[in-house]
């Protein structure tokens, strides 16, 4: 596949799709990136990073020990890491860490194929410094923190407790003879567990812990806490501290272990912001909201809704290009073998993968300028808005990262065998990917939590209260009976929030005729707490349409016609796509007929054929480099039998042609010998 001066040349079905495609690619990558020139500096960002030969492995790092592959991604960490010190804070300083930080995410998929055991030091250990410190604590730690000085990780999860953070059993008693609080773990079911970078990397930890003063229990809060020796790296005494053993994916992270024996640190190492411990030992609550201490988990939800969406892109672009690539059997006797991707239930397999990349990606950002809102609120000691986005980021959170983890797993269903390849790299990101569904809050625990949000806020649409805007809807919908039913896009998104209303509506009768019967409301609830799921699944669904089908049309008001169109194209099949998926729901609370099922699936249908000439062209339009990509199927050359044998013969089984097991053990299998 080389011309004759040595360059590789792109596979002619994936030449052919893009000299077929309807639009400048390069227009949807400037609206995805958030305009021309932000594509300008993350393409100037990734040309210097990404051009580093350490970059490259010899041997694939899924066939590496757990013990190599550790050490691979701390030295490609703290390669990374150097990186960013030196060369990227020329990019605005502190300011890469805030505009820039999706850029760094991205980058960093290059140097990990798995992730890297500092993530939790950037990713969450950094951030609780900013969100729970005061300015003097921040002063102390920041620059040691972003300096890599000290490294750290969040751990708040214990053997007995993730969930239920009020259950956690670490303890941390004020000793006011000393001024320092001693850190314990009674039990095992104490015992933090899961902090990624904990196993073997980290020198500090916040641990999240039940404070005690004055004899006094006041529930959980944050301290710094320094696990090992700075020089020697050893855990301190009374440090117990060790790494969980492998798991389905982040097999690179050291996700560890820690237990605390009788373990002091200063008064000071609390971290403040939130609340304080005098001197003395009396507790001063800071907090009038009583949950700023769950902050970073807030912002690590907001985070997690980018992440699965630039993960399903990647996903999407590895199917998307090896199905136009890939010829499999034959539509009629005789005729050639027709590109996979002229399948339409392959097209149906895929296009909603993009068309999700796009909402979730859309729904992000405008999650994070609600988000960003809320915090200037929060600094001038406005906390009203923080139960709204408290709902709306729990079950966007559990949502966006549900729906990516089954679309992810099904492009690996559309690529075939060879999607089950490592070097695919969608085994991967689906174990990357599902994990999201789990931390940060499990996906039922969180709309359960948006779903008692719900239900106040249909108990306020009753009282005639006045509803924030993303509930507003309940007022319109408050009377019982079916919604209109219109088949545009705008009628789609309106009949989905019928649909959630309609479901919350149920939810409050099965509850009231449950405590009717003589049942606690907390019974009643847990009786209901099936379909008060389904309620906030179908209210965030709502929102996602709503806010995906605005966006686009917003973002696409100066775009080119054709770029309009294959825009538009996108967010109606996703409207028809979810429409089709929730008929049930839409005959039970909208007025839709049988005649109108019938034509959003025909519509459906004819959307999948209009998309699929731009396919090839969308996933391009992500802009997603070889090297963060990773994959011998989706690469942006095609060259997908080459890369798959080129990266069998990586093999260490290759290495030799006969592996001693030979010898040990099948021959004298074979001679009767054993
Ligand atoms: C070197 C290279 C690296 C390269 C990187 C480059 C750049 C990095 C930058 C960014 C990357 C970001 C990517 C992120 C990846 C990070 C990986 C993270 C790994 C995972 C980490 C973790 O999992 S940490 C642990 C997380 N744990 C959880 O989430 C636990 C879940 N549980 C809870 O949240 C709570 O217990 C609960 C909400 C379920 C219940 O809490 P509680 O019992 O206290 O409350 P109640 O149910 O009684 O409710 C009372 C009342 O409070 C309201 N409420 C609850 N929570 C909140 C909140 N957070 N905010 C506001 N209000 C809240 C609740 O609604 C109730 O209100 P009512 O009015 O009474 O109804
Ligand atoms: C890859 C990975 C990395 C992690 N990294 C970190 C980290 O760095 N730091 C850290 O502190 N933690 C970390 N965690 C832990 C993570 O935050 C927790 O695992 C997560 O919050 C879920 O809690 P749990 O494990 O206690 O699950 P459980 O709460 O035990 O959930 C088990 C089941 O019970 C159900 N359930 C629980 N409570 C309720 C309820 N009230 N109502 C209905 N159903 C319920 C859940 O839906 C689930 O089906 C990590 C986890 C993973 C998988």
């Amino acid at each position: 596949m080389s011309d004759n001066k040595g360059v590789r040349r792109v596979n002619e079905d994936l030449a052919r799709e893009r000299a077929n495609c309807s639009f400048d690619v390069r227009e949807i990558t400037f609206l995805l990136d958030g305009g021309e020139n932000n594509t300008i500096t993350r393409k100037k960002i990734e040309d210097f990073t990404l051009t580093d030969e350490l970059l490259s492995d010899k041997v694939p790092d899924e066939c590496l020990s757990p013990k190599e592959k550790y050490e691979n991604a701390v030295r490609k960490s703290c390669l990374f890491g150097k990186l960013v010190k030196d060369k990227l804070l020329e990019f605005g300083g502190l300011e890469t860490f805030g505009p820039n930080s999706f850029v760094l995410r991205r980058i960093a998929d290059a140097f990990f194929k798995e992730i890297s055991p500092l993530l939790l030091h950037l990713g969450m250990f950094v951030p609780t410094i900013l969100g729970q410190c005061t300015a003097e604590q921040q002063s102390e730690w920041l620059p040691r923190a972003l300096s890599m000085q000290v490294i750290g990780t969040y751990a708040q999860t214990e053997l007995g407790h993730g969930t239920f953070i009020r259950g956690l059993e670490t303890t941390a008693t004020y000793d006011p003879e000393t001024e320092e609080f001693v850190l314990h773990s009674p039990t095992l079911s104490s015992f933090k567990w899961w902090a990624g970078g904990l196993g073997k990397t980290v020198n500090h930890c916040i641990v999240v812990a039940q404070l005690h003063t004055k004899g006094q229990c006041h529930g959980t809060h944050p301290f710094i806490v320094q696990i090992r020796d700075l020089e020697t790296h050893q855990p301190l005494p009374g440090i117990k501290v060790g790494e969980i053993g492998p798991k389905l994916g982040f097999n690179t992270a050291d996700n560890g272990f820690l237990g605390f024996d009788k373990y002091r640190i200063p008064r000071m190492n609390m971290m403040m912001k939130n609340a304080q411990i005098l001197k003395d030992g009396t507790y001063v609550k800071l907090d009038r909201h009583g949950k700023m201490t769950y902050g970073t988990m807030v912002f690590i939800r907001v985070m997690v809704v980018n992440e699965v969406a630039f993960n399903l892109a990647k996903a999407a672009t590895i199917a998307v290009r090896y199905s136009a690539v890939r010829r499999q059997s034959e539509k009629k006797p005789g005729e050639p073998e027709p590109q996979i991707l002229d399948y339409v239930t392959q097209q149906h397999k895929l296009f909603i993968c993009i068309a999700t990349a796009h909402a979730l990606q859309l729904t992000s950002d405008w999650l994070w300028r609600t988000f960003s809102g809320v915090v200037t609120d929060i600094k001038h000691g406005k906390t009203d808005s923080l139960p709204e986005f408290h709902a709306l980021s729990s079950c966007l959170k559990a949502i966006s990262t549900s729906d990516a983890a089954l679309l992810i797993e099904q492009c690996r269903h559309s690529c075939g065998g060879h999607g089950y390849m490592m070097s695919s790299n969608l085994p991967l990101i689906y174990s990357f990917v599902t994990a999201t569904r789990t931390y940060e809050g499990d996906y039922t625990v969180l709309l359960l939590q948006t779903a008692r949000f719900l239900i106040k806020a249909w108990e306020q649409a009753e009282a005639g209260k006045p509803l924030t805007p993303t509930v507003s809807y309940l007022t319109k919908y408050f009377k019982d009976g079916r919604v209109p039913w219109d088949s545009t896009s705008e009628g789609i998104v309106n009949a989905a929030y019928g649909v959630a209303a309609g479901k919350i509506s149920a939810c409050v009768k099965s509850i009231r005729n449950r405590v009717k019967t003589g049942l606690s409301y907390e019974d009643a609830w847990d009786l209901t707490t099936v379909q008060l799921v389904a309620a906030a699944e179908a209210h965030c669904r709502a929102v996602i349409c709503d806010v995906y089908r605005s966006e686009a049309v917003r973002l696409t008001e100066k775009s080119s016609p054709n770029v309009r169109a294959v825009m538009r194209q996108l967010t109606t099949l996703y409207l028809h796509y979810w429409a089709l998926e929730r008929i049930g729901d839409l005959l039970r609370y909208s007025a839709v007929s049988e005649e109108d099922v019938v034509a959003l699936q025909q519509k459906y249908e004819e959307l999948l054929a209009l998309i699929r000439p731009d396919a090839v062209g969308l996933v391009d339009a992500f802009d997603i480099r070889d090297e963060i990509l990773n994959s011998t199927l989706g690469a942006y050359d095609g060259r997908v039998y080459e890369r798959l044998m080129e990266e069998a013969l990586k093999s260490p089984l290759n290495a030799e042609p006969v592996n001693r097991s030979f010898h040990m053990y099948l021959k004298p299998l074979m001679q009767g010998k054993l």
